[in-house]
């Protein structure tokens, strides 16, 4: 597990960072949402040690983070810094040996990724005559390449096509299953929708919300779609819950943190025919937009 604790980042008077907790668990997709300018890529910098951290922590299965497990780590920057004028393969079995990969290991799996990347056939090709896409894509297998033991990805989705984010997700659920602790940032919220089993969401260098998406969904607002008949304009004097919103018979409902929703269903009753009474479960998405209003 990966634990981060009361980061902190200034530039001048700025503060990009604000005394930033959350946890990457082994074995989970985290997903670090959050508007532009809201202090992600300087978090995971801090995590890698490019940029110091003014304040704070980060661990390792209960100790600092040393450079030593840092060089383990598979880390995919914002800036992403490949070679534009040298042959992929190449390239790439260079990374793998600066991390104290063999030739050989680091060509057979550099292949292996190129392969699942589709991108097999172009391995003598300089990275610069490749579409952006197809160098994202280098770029994944390049923070890949030497099995890390914990994925730190800044926007890896981020230029890719359909096909291409399906291998990733493969590949990335891959290692989550082996037990690597996966954080990325993204902006696209139906994939994190999709991926995550936990979520971090950070709003002008504060965490708004953080931890897995069970526990976030159960203590997000209790809604419910209910359909009744003759009428549904009662429904705005029960007590105990909100209208959110009503459109002929149907209703969005909030219910008080304490409301008997059961008894709400027996009045309901009481008045005449409930059609549809179900609990909506949020979306990652709906509560990122939740926390960040
Ligand atoms: N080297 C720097 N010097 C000064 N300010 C910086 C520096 N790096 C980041 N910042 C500021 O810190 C804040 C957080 O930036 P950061 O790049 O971490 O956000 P982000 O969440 O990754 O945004 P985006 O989604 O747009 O990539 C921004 O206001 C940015 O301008």
């Amino acid at each position: 597990m990966l634990q981060v604790r009361n980061l902190t980042r200034t530039f001048g008077d700025k503060t990009a960072v604000d005394n930033v907790t959350f946890d990457v668990p082994a074995g989970q997709m985290t997903g670090f949402v959050g508007g532009n300018g809201a202090g992600k890529t300087t978090t995971m910098r801090m995590i890698m040690g490019v940029l110091t951290a003014t304040a704070g922590e980060v661990l390792l299965n209960g100790s600092p983070v040393t450079a030593a497990d840092r060089s383990h780590f598979g880390y995919m920057p914002e800036e992403r810094g490949l070679y534009p004028k040298q042959p992929i393969l190449d390239q790439l079995i260079y990374l793998g040996q600066l991390h104290r990969m063999s030739a050989a290991d680091a060509r057979r799996e550099a292949m292996d990724l190129l392969e699942r990347f589709t991108l097999a056939d172009r391995y003598k090709d300089k990275l610069e005559s490749l579409s952006l896409g197809n160098q994202q894509r280098v770029q994944i297998a390049a923070s890949l390449l030497h099995r890390p033991t914990v994925l730190i990805l800044d926007e890896p989705f981020s230029g890719l096509d359909p096909a291409a984010v399906d291998s990733m997700v493969e590949l990335l659920r891959e290692r989550t299953a082996a037990g690597v602790p996966v954080l990325f940032s993204s902006h696209q919220l139906d994939l994190v929708d999709r991926l995550c089993d936990n979520l971090v969401v950070l709003k002008a260098g504060n965490v708004m919300a953080a931890g897995s998406s069970e526990s976030l969904r159960a203590s997000a607002p209790r809604r419910h779609r209910v359909t009744v008949s003759p009428d549904a304009g009662w429904l705005r004097d029960e007590p105990g819950l909100q209208v959110i919103d009503v459109a002929g018979p149907t209703a969005l409902l909030e219910f008080d943190g304490d409301a008997d929703t059961q008894r709400f269903l027996s009045a309901a009753l009481a008045r005449g025919t409930v059609e549809e009474f179900t609990p909506l479960r949020p979306t990652l998405s709906e509560i990122y937009r939740e926390v960040s209003a």
